[in-house]
């Protein structure tokens, strides 16, 4: 029997296979951000360890940087903390670190591919569940905890038990209008916050080959939020034209043998995956949460649905608590829902393709009166080519706040953007817990043309409603 692209990249990387434990796996790259590693360094001290490769480790500073002024000191004191503490661990152990300022730095599964650091069949980690973003790249890419940063930063090997794998199959293409980031709520809508737990999801088909390499990262991006571990995408020629582009790419004969390895990586045709689910995209509409996860979420064109239409106890429970926590009535038309805050942004909608679809929404219009909306660049390049290509003046004419700071911003509110108790938002991240934006905040997700065409009206929107 065949394999699948998940299976052969971690084959590629045991180091020591363990029959009915955890297998050994050599990893290619560390990413870090400042928030979840000083445990990881201090533990490392503790043990008199160094760091074996930092010169296969890279960190940011994105979760508590400001987005106001590039010169503005963070205020919360533990935030600040945390940015001092991974200035001087990264000096201590020789890891090239993007501070804050310096044109490299933005949010961390934003840079990775910018900087040119991530290739179809490498083991990534990141002490951060989002990793799953650069499986885009047929990468195998996930979070890990501080003890495991740690591990890596001593060995750069990671145990870990093998993961199942689950096929998601996307027939037909998305129709004008509906985006990767309605796709995965449509497929979280559908299997569940759980739906892929303990499963490396690799997504296929029609549907996820025609999308570009910015709508594969808000996929797997949010593979996270179904339970998986991982999501992955065979590479083709649309990563190979991305990756050409991208800095530090070997050259001439290299790039040749690069590509035709690359090449190799895709499930074979007779792989046995543990799961498997189809969508059909082009039946798809642009997606919205009501409630508390990214589960409860249902086309733009229905109706806030009434919690004793769930299937379980649990799921009607939860709905009860999500309807009283967003303030919302059964029935409720979803584009009745007004908003008072529109964020674009976040590592799930804060790329140049997500700023370009936001500024097709909103040139020659204006936001509504009193509505607040914000637009952080996922990096400082992302936010150098809005320059260039002129979009930060169409934010300005709409009267949108394009900030100057990159980074996740109000996506955690870990910095001083959050939204005040009870105020409600529609925006492009990817969680909407209790209090995620800020205590006592709501949180719709939506993708980033719904976001601009929601900021024009004060209600949620699509475009087709302007
Ligand atoms: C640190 C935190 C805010 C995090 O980035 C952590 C994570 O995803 O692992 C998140 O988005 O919840
Ligand atoms: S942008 Fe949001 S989801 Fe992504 S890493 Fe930052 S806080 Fe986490």
């Amino acid at each position: 029997m065949g394999t699948t692209l998940a299976q052969k990249t971690w084959d590629a990387h045991v180091v020591r296979r363990a029959s009915g434990g955890d297998d050994l796996l050599y990893v290619d790259l560390q990413l870090l951000h400042e928030v979840n590693t000083p445990q990881a360094f201090d533990r490392l001290r503790a043990a008199g360890r160094g760091v074996r490769r930092p010169d296969l480790t890279v960190g940011t500073e994105d979760h508590n940087t400001p987005t106001l002024a590039l010169d503005r000191v963070i205020k919360d004191r533990e935030g600040r903390r945390q940015a001092e503490l991974m200035r001087s661990n990264c000096a201590e152990f020789g890891i090239p670190l993007h501070r804050f300022g310096d044109p490299g730095q933005g949010i961390v599964h934003v840079i990775a591919p910018e900087l040119g650091l991530v290739r179809p069949g490498m083991t990534i980690v990141c002490c951060d569940s989002h990793t799953t973003t650069l499986g885009a790249f047929g990468a195998l890419a996930f979070g890990i905890g501080a003890s495991q940063v740690e591990h890596v930063l001593a060995t750069q090997t990671l145990p870990m038990r093998p993961l199942k794998t689950m096929a998601v199959n996307v027939e037909g293409t998305l129709p004008e209008g509906v985006s990767a980031k309605d796709l995965v709520l449509a497929l979280i809508a559908r299997i569940g916050t759980a739906g892929g737990q303990g499963h490396i999801i690799e997504y296929r088909g029609e549907g996820v080959r025609a999308l570009s390499m910015e709508a594969r990262m808000t996929l797997c991006n949010m593979s996270v939020e179904a339970g998986s571990r991982a999501g992955m995408v065979a590479p083709d020629e649309t990563t190979f034209a991305y990756l050409a582009q991208c800095p530090g790419m070997p050259q001439g004969a290299q790039w040749d043998s690069e590509v035709a390895y690359w090449r190799s990586l895709v499930s074979d045709a007779d792989a046995h995956f543990d799961k498997e689910v189809t969508l059909d995209a082009s039946v798809l509409s642009p997606y919205v949460s009501w409630g508390t996860n990214p589960a409860q979420s249902v086309p733009l064109d229905d109706r806030v649905p009434a919690a004793d239409g769930f299937a379980t106890a649990a799921e009607r429970a939860a709905a009860e608590r999500a309807l009283a926590y967003m303030d919302l009535k059964p029935g409720t038309a979803l584009r009745d829902i007004t908003v008072d805050t529109v964020f674009l942004g976040s590592c799930t909608n804060s790329r140049i393709e997500d700023l370009r679809a936001a500024a097709d929404v909103l040139r020659g219009r204006k936001v509504a009166d009193g509505l607040h909306m914000m637009i952080v660049p996922g990096s400082a390049r992302v936010r150098l080519q809005a320059v260039e290509e002129g979009l930060d003046r169409v934010f300005a004419e709409a009267g949108a706040d394009f900030r100057v700071g990159a980074g996740c911003s109000m996506c955690a509110a870990l910095n001083e953007d959050r939204l005040l108790p009870g105020q409600r938002a529609a925006s492009t991240n990817n969680r909407n817990f209790e209090g995620r934006q800020g205590r006592g905040s709501r949180t719709h997700i939506v993708s980033p043309a719904v976001a601009a065409a929601t900021a024009v009206t004060g209600r949620l929107s699509s475009p087709a409603d302007l």
